[in-house]
């Protein structure tokens, strides 16, 4: 699906909420995350960040914003989007900007992130954003031709620690390399504050997913708060 200039500009300095459910949960239901979507969509997020075939799908429907889709295979090692096979399934299924692991680790159908890349380009309309876990992942992956840049894996590949709110180091020191490619802050921002710090330190757009779509989490938060 084809995501205009004019349309990834239009992302600058704005927010992408992810709409995700987990297996297992309640929520986990494509036409759930879509109504949950069109939500966040009606109090101001830029474009939507979903994951799964059918959840894009539905998405897609619900909502006239750019739509970053994902396909999570597993839940540790390469697991976003971790093949060419599961990046173009996200193309197909409707998403303007397919997210996968950005990292530098070796990948699941043994081909390059470059290859991954060059055949999302090649073989759909679609956007790439690169999902990294450190600054090196970041010049890789801009190396390999992402057209967008993601903190969303830092603090989980071991290259980073694993900050309580957002890595606002890691996010400055992207944008001071100055890619060219637009910047997207991603992972455990939790409130406005850090949202806006995440811009402050240079992103270009902020995605927050658990803080305002996942309400076990956000609940627990409050619960904890008031067990002391
Ligand atoms: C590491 C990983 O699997 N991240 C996933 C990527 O899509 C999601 O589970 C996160 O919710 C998303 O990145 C947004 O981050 P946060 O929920 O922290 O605002």
């Amino acid at each position: 699906m084809l995501l205009s200039d004019a349309q990834l500009e239009g992302l600058r300095g704005r927010l992408i909420v992810s709409a995700q459910a987990y297996p297992g949960e309640p929520m986990r239901h494509p036409q759930t995350m879509a109504q949950v979507a069109a939500s966040a969509v009606i109090g101001g997020a830029a474009a939507i960040r979903v994951q799964g075939l059918a959840d894009i799908q539905f998405t897609r429907s619900a909502v006239d914003v750019p739509v970053i889709g994902l396909f999570k295979d597993g839940h540790d090692g390469v697991f976003i989007t971790p093949t060419i096979h599961h990046a173009l399934a996200v193309a197909q299924a409707g998403a303007h900007i397919v997210a996968l692991d950005g990292t530098r680790r070796e990948r699941p159908d043994g081909n390059t992130l470059l290859q991954t890349i060059a055949a999302v380009h090649k073989q759909s309309g679609a956007l790439v954003m690169a999902d990294c876990g450190s600054l090196d992942d970041a010049l890789a992956a801009a190396e390999a031709g992402a057209d967008l840049i993601g903190t969303t894996l830092a603090g989980y590949t071991g290259e980073r620690n694993k900050t309580k709110g957002p890595d606002v180091d890691l996010i400055a020191s992207i944008a001071q390399a100055q890619l060219g490619k637009p910047l997207v802050a991603e992972g455990r921002i939790h409130s406005p504050a850090q949202a806006r710090a995440a811009l402050d330190a240079g992103a270009f757009s902020v995605v927050v997913g658990t803080a305002i779509t996942h309400p076990a989490t956000i609940t627990g938060w409050f619960d904890a708060a008031l067990r002391g």
